[in-house]
């Protein structure tokens, strides 16, 4: 099967997580684009959709599906999106596609999280897939020294901008033996706004697409 199709089928798995009338949060990427294009046939069942991204708020509009705000929502019930590298553990790398600050925002206000990936992600050890860091534009060069101390080799995504107006440093050679405590320490570097680590507030589900269906860690 390819990994688009495996892709496919863990989103479509992901739909019995959802619950009439409510209002979910959506990821961003490819596999979290099956998910909205997979949750456009039930739309009218829910009561609309919290956005990580602006595109992933252009695709939900698209489809007719209402966006709201999560400043209106308050938390929500469940919050489905992919993810860069998985564990068992349901420890994350996210925000290949720079999306990592509202993806972390959401998360954390979801009771839920269900990340939904193709069976390539699996690993044993986070930190083959460079480790995305978005940082204050002004402190590049000072964050990126912090992660040099750490051991890591960080690059600058070039020609790429956030949502919210910052940059990205992707952080390539770190073996993420604990990535509930490098979490927390790349938290507390100054001008560095949020790591691509979703550790602290793991995955409570992954639903992975492989050739014989989508396995369930959970
Ligand atoms: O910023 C992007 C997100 O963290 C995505 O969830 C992640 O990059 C996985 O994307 P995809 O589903 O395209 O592999």
């Amino acid at each position: 099967m390819k990994p688009d199709d495996k892709k496919k089928a863990a989103a479509e798995a992901a739909l019995v997580y959802v619950e009439s009338g409510w209002v979910i949060g959506v990821g961003t990427g490819s596999t979290a684009n099956h998910f909205i294009d997979l949750l456009a046939r039930i739309k009218n069942r829910i009561e609309g959709a919290v956005a990580s991204s602006r595109a992933t708020e252009e695709r939900l509009r698209k489809h007719g599906i209402n966006v709201l705000d999560l400043n209106a929502t308050g938390n929500l019930p469940v919050y489905v999106d992919g993810a860069d590298e998985a564990t068992r553990h349901l420890h994350l790398i996210k925000g290949g596609g720079g999306a990592l600050t509202r993806e972390k925002i959401v998360a954390a206000a979801s009771a839920k999280f269900v990340c939904i990936a193709d069976d390539s992600k699996l690993v044993d050890v986070l930190g083959r897939f460079p480790l995305p860091i978005e940082v204050i534009p002004m402190a590049r060069s000072y964050v990126g020294r912090r992660i040099v101390a750490h051991g890591g080799e960080p690059q600058l995504r070039a020609g790429f901008t956030t949502d919210n107006g910052n940059l990205i440093l992707d952080v390539h050679n770190l073996e993420i033996l604990n990535p509930v405590e490098l979490e927390g320490e790349l938290d507390h570097i100054a001008g560095a706004v949020t790591n691509g680590l979703f550790a602290r507030r793991p995955a409570d589900v992954l639903l992975l697409g492989t050739d014989s269906g989508v396995d369930k860690i959970e």
